[in-house]
């Protein structure tokens, strides 16, 4: 695409070297990525400010810059207010509007996001639609997973993405939009058709500073729903009955609301939930009737995550029926109870509950079906929310019967800081800190014996620990493995 015809995006655009137009084979914000005939975006970020990257874009093959102020280079430079902004229109510019042509559902809420996007993935592709996958662990389409440096890609990735998936011929996306996704505009540009809220609790305030302005991130989905109530343009906020943000979402959006929920009134209801060791039933109340839904997940957060799943899919057209029925073989989702079985006589589950709410739902799900002690190996990420350090301990003391600390990803930060700071909430309890995640681990299965259960809480399906700027290969699964094998 010519740069000029590319620019009909930004009317307001002003051109240095207005006589040329090279063709613009490429979009990129980060230099590491651009070769010849790209288009370098300049954007200002939290640790570099894109445009001192100018130069180096020309010189290894950008034939065109956008920038917000002035910048040394010999090739054409478009001066526009908001580079971020600029980025957004024309990176679905570029790629021709892709989300336009697919249906696309968006999940955000502070957790569940992950499983409640495989679930609707898993509906729609049961029910006879291509459907395709964005999110923390991958983008995947077609059964190919691609790697994703972050839950919400950039909006260049996003676009390019999308395209990819229209190529494709794949009708339903199901994605994680998180906060700092939100914020940083990366879905601007993105029509969504349905939005999906999980639930809000505490996480994040490193990044957002209060519980208000990270609510308000979370609301920027719904606002962006768009304003039409045309038929072919149908939008639907799906809200949990149960999280008082719902309140607070449906004055962001003026679009369709469909609500679920447990305890409190809503559009489609869960009641007379029953627990099993492999699973979990409840009756379905909708408008169209009553169900019964089986799902192969534990834990009353797992009934929330599958009616936000059904909601989903059930306002974008699918028959009850056939949502229902989909839900026998899901396959679940890696890292997110996962059970570790190497023939011991406990049980052993890796899990990524890494906030206040997750590991304390998790913890009563584990406590609920132990007969014998329940033992949690549970650290906090460095370089993330400090706040949830000393909660997330007292939860593990509240729960377990026996807590072990250790180190989760501790990033730049010194790990005995980050245990220090998990210990100053539970001051005169009984827990145990090994800070060797592996020598955490090895300790609890040496420790643990018949009937007990051992959760390996905050990393999940993560393949590696980030200490320092090193990235080491780490997997809690492999990791109790062997520690299993090793004891037998
Ligand atoms: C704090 C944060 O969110 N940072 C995100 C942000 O980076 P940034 O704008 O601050 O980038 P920067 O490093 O200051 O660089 C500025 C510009 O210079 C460019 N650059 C930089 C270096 C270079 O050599 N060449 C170059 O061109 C960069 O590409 C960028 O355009 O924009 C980037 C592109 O979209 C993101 O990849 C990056 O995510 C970082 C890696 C990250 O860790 N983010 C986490 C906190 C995050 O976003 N997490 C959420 C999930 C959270 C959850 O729900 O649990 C997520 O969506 O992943
Ligand atoms: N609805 C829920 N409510 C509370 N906790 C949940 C819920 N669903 C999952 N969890 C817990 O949170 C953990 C993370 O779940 P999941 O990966 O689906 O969330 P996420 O929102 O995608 O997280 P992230 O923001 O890190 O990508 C799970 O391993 C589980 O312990
Ligand atoms: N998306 C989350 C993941 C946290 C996972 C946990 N293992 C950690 O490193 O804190 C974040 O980047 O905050
Ligand atoms: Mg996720």
């Amino acid at each position: 695409m010519k740069l000029h015809t590319l620019l009909k995006a930004l009317p307001f655009a002003k051109v240095r070297e207005q006589s040329l137009n090279p063709e613009i084979s490429t979009i990129e914000q980060d230099t590491r990525k651009v070769k010849q005939g790209t288009l370098f975006i300049c954007i200002e970020g939290s640790n570099h400010d894109g445009h001192r990257f100018a130069k180096e874009a020309e010189e290894k093959g950008a034939v065109a810059v956008v920038a917000r102020k002035p910048i040394d280079v010999s090739v054409p430079v478009v001066y526009v207010q908001d580079t971020k902004r600029a980025m957004a229109i024309l990176a679905a510019a570029f790629y021709q509007y892709p989300s336009e042509k697919l249906q696309i559902i968006g999940i955000t809420g502070t957790n569940g996001k992950t499983s409640v996007s495989h679930m609707i993935e898993h509906i729609f592709q049961a029910n006879g639609k291509s459907s395709g996958l964005i999110g923390t662990l991958y983008t995947k389409y077609h059964s190919k997973k691609h790697e994703t440096k972050n839950t919400t890609p950039d909006s260049i990735t996003l676009q390019q993405t999308f395209a990819e998936m229209v190529d494709q011929n794949v009708e339903v996306v199901s994605m994680e939009v998180s906060s700092h996704a939100l914020v940083q505009g990366r879905v601007w540009g993105t029509e969504f058709d349905v939005a999906v809220f999980t639930n809000l609790t505490q996480d994040h305030l490193d990044y957002h500073g209060t519980m208000e302005a990270y609510r308000f991130a979370k609301g920027l989905l719904f606002s962006q729903l768009g304003n039409s109530y045309s038929e072919k343009k149908r939008k639907f906020a799906v809200l949990n009955a149960d999280d008082e943000a719902s309140d607070y979402f449906k004055m962001m959006t003026g679009v369709h609301i469909f609500t679920y929920g447990i305890d409190r009134e809503a559009d489609i209801q869960a009641t007379n939930i029953r627990f099993f060791n492999k699973g979990t039933s409840f009756t379905l109340r909708t408008p169209k009737g009553k169900w019964e839904v089986k799902i192969p997940l534990l834990g009353k957060f797992n009934v929330y995550n599958s009616l936000a799943a059904i909601s989903a899919a059930f306002v974008s057209g699918l028959s009850m029926d056939g949502i229902v029925r989909s839900f026998a073989n899901f396959p679940g989702v890696p890292g997110r109870f996962e059970l570790v079985d190497a023939g011991q006589s406990f049980a052993v589950v890796v899990d990524y509950a890494h906030t206040p709410d997750s590991l304390e739902n998790v913890l009563k799900t584990v406590r609920s079906t132990a007969k014998g002690r329940v033992f949690v190996v549970v650290g906090c990420g460095g370089d993330r929310d400090r706040l949830k350090r000393p909660i997330m301990a007292q939860i593990a003391c509240e729960y377990a019967t026996d807590p072990i600390f250790t180190s989760d990803n501790p990033r730049s930060e010194d790990p005995l800081h980050i245990l220090k700071e998990m210990e100053d909430g539970v001051k005169g309890a009984h827990y145990t800190v090994i800070p060797d995640r592996k020598e955490a681990i090895q300790w609890a299965v040496s420790a643990a014996s018949k009937d007990d259960i051992i959760l390996i809480a905050g990393k999940g399906h993560e393949t590696y620990q980030i200490i320092g700027d090193q990235m080491i290969d780490f997997d809690d699964r492999l990791v109790a493995k062997e520690a299993i094998q090793n004891n037998l």
